[in-house]
Formats: structure tokens, C-alpha cells, sequence
């Protein structure tokens, strides 16, 4: 296991106080001091489900151009894309959570969870969104996904 690559998001580190290597997860901020496992294929307690997190960004053009955060919404697509971007590139290089971002900025009503929508099998998304959230592995961010509700980056959890 020793020069097998880490699973995604997790990045080996040295604790400047110890000295000692330690892993930390850049999506979730999570750290630990052993190697963090691949994770076998998920022996589910719901075969056929993934569990995400996501975080959306609607713009005018959104089935339902209005959230919890913003009664209307009339950025357009371009400037949704644009902002999903920035929170990516923020989780990615560690300066932000995932959660944090989702919590702060997401569209939907997840938000107040982080952006977890819970386990969910096929038929239960939008078709892009189903297939973004099935193609990933856990641990792993996708990239920016269109779907009538609006702009998603989604993070499987489980
Ligand atoms: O449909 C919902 C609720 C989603 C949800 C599922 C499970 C737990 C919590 C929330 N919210 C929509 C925005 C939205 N569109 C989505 C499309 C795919 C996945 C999540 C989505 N969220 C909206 O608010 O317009």
C-alpha cells in the first residue's frame, strides 16, 4: 500500500510541531494520523446508492431562479459558472471546506446540512446530476455539472 496513490482528496502532510507525516482531506478538512484506506467498492447498506454532498449555484435561467438566500435570482449562467468555479478551486486548494462553502452559498435547501442530499439510487436526480454523482468515486469532487435547477460541484460521501 505504501507507494499506492492516496484516495481522492486526501493529501500526506508533515505536522510541523511532531515532525510526523499526517493525511489531511482538503474537501472535508478532515486529518488523520494513518494512512486513510481505499475505500472498498461500499458494502451499502443500500446496494445501487451513493450518498453526495453538492453545492448549486441557480441563475436566471433555473426552473426555480429563487433559494433560501435570494428570493429573486438573476445572475446568469455565465456568472453562476464563474462562482462555481471559485468555490471549486477554493475546496480543491484547501483554503475552504466543502461544507463550509455549501452551507454559505448553496441554492438549495441542503445547504443547512453542508450540502448532503442523503443516499440516493437512479431515477432519483436529474439525469445530469445522476450520472456526474455515479461516474465519481468516494472522497472525489466533480467537475461543474448543468442541470435545470442550475450550476452543481458534487462531492460523494458515501
Ligand atoms: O430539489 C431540491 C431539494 C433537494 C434535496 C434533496 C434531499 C435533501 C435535501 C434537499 N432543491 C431544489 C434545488 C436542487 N436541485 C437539485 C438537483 C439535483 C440534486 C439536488 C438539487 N437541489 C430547490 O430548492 O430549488
Amino acid at each position: 500500500m505504501a507507494d499506492e496513490q492516496l484516495p481522492a482528496g486526501w493529501e500526506k502532510r508533515l505536522s510541523r510541531s511532531t515532525g510526523q507525516h499526517y493525511y489531511l482531506n482538503v474537501y472535508t478538512k478532515d486529518s488523520q494520523w494513518d494512512r486513510p484506506d481505499k475505500p472498498a467498492e461500499p458494502e451499502t447498506s443500500c446496494p445501487g446508492q451513493v450518498q453526495c454532498s453538492h453545492l448549486l449555484v441557480k441563475h436566471e435561467e433555473s426552473r426555480r431562479p429563487s433559494s433560501w438566500r435570494e428570493d429573486k435570482i438573476t445572475r446568469t449562467k455565465d456568472e453562476a459558472l464563474d462562482l462555481i468555479k471559485s468555490y471549486r478551486e477554493q475546496i480543491v486548494s484547501g483554503r475552504a471546506s466543502f461544507a463550509e462553502l455549501a452551507q454559505k452559498y448553496s441554492d438549495c435547501s441542503s445547504a443547512k446540512r453542508g450540502g448532503d442530499l442523503g443516499p440516493f439510487g437512479k431515477g432519483a436526480m436529474q439525469i445530469p446530476f445522476e450520472q456526474a454523482a455515479f461516474a465519481l468515486k468516494i472522497g472525489e469532487l466533480s467537475e461543474p455539472v448543468h442541470t435545470d435547477s442550475g450550476v452543481h460541484i458534487i462531492l460523494r460521501t458515501g
